[in-house]
């Protein structure tokens, strides 16, 4: 597996992060030429040089913006909503790997930002975090990690940093009150340093695509890239370190996941499908109803939605929000999984995605993708498990077989 470990002990902004992906090995010119896929022509300009902090040599990013597309200034003025910006990603034709996480980040900054701000996430109008260096930082970093072809992403414990803050409101102290929203998703420390070491982006996209480093983690560190800071002289260098780490194959893996539930006898079978439906939309990796009998003899439904800790508060809200229960449980779970590998075949039909999945370093079930056979079978006319067997076993003649055989 080739994962990203985030060394974050002095910290991480979002052009320190460019910087450090950039430094790692994300190509430049794909990434400037993917970037000018978004709507945001003219207003940004990508200055990366080589830079040193305490004899560190690495990558200094500058997203410089103009105002109206004019060049010159370095603050341009735009206040845009979650709205403007779901839509500048998702109009971008970028991958959907790309999309997905840059969404993902600014997701939890506008919750954040809502939170602070009194709020929703909708109606939150994002300021220095919404600005096109901004777009620039957290879009770039979604493709540089496409480009990286990291399996994972970990990280250690991150530096929030000490003392006060200026900006767009004025003082504010460290961490700014968005940064330490987000801090409850990943492990911090605390005035390691006495300025701004973590900003809201940084927290925001660590918050999103990280998860605690494994300890031990064993591999080979086949390079080392670092995001050079802006501000010099400080006792703790201001300098990101990302590095790529190559680790031996497992069979399984561990990831941590949220459930939440609640048991509701009040609900018809049309609004509970419904409130699945919206639970699959706010993010959960799966929703279902479990029947149970419940106080009082109730036949009723318990309501479950699994989903990655970082879109828990989303899931919950959205369960609030589409039931009538007035409580929701919610509890840690750890999910083994099987490595597993995707592939395609050709089929003298059409061409199937097939899923294996290995144990003690062998395969141990092989699938075809159902949506792939699903197709097949509708464009065909052949019963959908035929199509299934021709995923797993292209080269035999299934069609021709159930010709005779009729
Ligand atoms: O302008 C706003 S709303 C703002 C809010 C907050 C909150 O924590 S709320 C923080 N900040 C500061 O803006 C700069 C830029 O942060 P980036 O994440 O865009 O790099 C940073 O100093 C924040 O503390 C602004
Ligand atoms: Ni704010």
């Amino acid at each position: 597996m080739r994962v990203l470990v985030y060394d974050c002990s002095a910290g991480i902004s979002g052009d320190m992060n460019l910087a450090a992906l950039i430094d790692l090995g994300a190509d430049r010119d794909i990434l400037e030429r993917e970037l000018s896929k978004l709507n945001v022509h003219g207003e940004w300009k990508l200055e990366c040089r080589r830079a040193a902090q305490a004899g560190i040599h690495g990558m200094r990013v500058d997203v410089l913006a103009h105002e109206h597309g004019h060049s010159g200034h370095s603050h341009e003025h735009h206040h845009r909503t979650m709205a403007d910006i779901r839509r500048i990603i998702t109009e971008s034709g970028l991958p959907d790997a790309v999309q997905k996480t840059a969404l993902s980040i600014f997701s939890l900054l506008a919750e954040a930002e809502a939170h602070v701000h009194g709020t929703t996430p909708d109606q939150v109008h994002f300021h220095e975090v919404g600005a096109v260096d901004s777009i620039i930082d957290i879009v770039g970093a979604a493709i540089c990690l496409d480009l990286l072809r990291a399996d994972a992403v970990f990280t250690g414990p991150v530096e929030l940093g000490g003392g006060r803050v200026t900006c767009q409101h004025g003082v504010m102290p460290v961490p700014a009150p968005a940064t330490a929203l987000l801090a409850r998703h990943f492990q911090s420390t605390l005035n390691g340093t006495p300025h701004e070491a973590t900003t809201p982006t940084g927290a925001a996209y660590i918050a999103a695509v990280a998860q605690p480093a494994p300890s031990p983690l064993s591999g080979r560190i086949t390079a080392s890239g670092y995001g050079i800071g802006h501000r010099e002289g400080l006792p703790l260098p201001n300098i990101l370190r990302v590095m790529l780490v190559e680790t031996e194959e497992q069979d399984t893996a561990t990831e941590r996941l949220t459930e939440l539930c609640a048991n509701i006898d009040d609900m018809t079978p049309e609004q509970t499908a419904y409130l699945a439906e919206k639970l699959m939309e706010a993010g959960a990796l799966d929703a279902w109803q479990e029947s149970i009998c419940m106080k009082k003899g109730r036949l009723a439904f318990k309501i479950c939605a699994l989903c990655l800790p970082e879109h828990a508060d989303r899931v919950r809200t959205a369960f609030f929000r589409n039931s009538s229960t007035p409580g929701i449980r919610q509890y840690d779970a750890c999910r083994h999984i099987l490595r597993r590998e995707c592939s395609t075949v050709q089929t003298r039909h059409g061409t199937v995605g097939v899923k294996t999945s290995f144990m003690n370093g062998r395969p141990h079930h092989r699938k075809a993708e159902f949506e792939d056979c699903k197709a097949l079978a509708e464009a065909t006319g052949l019963p959908l498990e035929e199509c299934q067997m021709m995923g797993l076993f292209p080269h035999d003649d299934h069609d021709e077989s159930r010709q005779d055989s009729l």
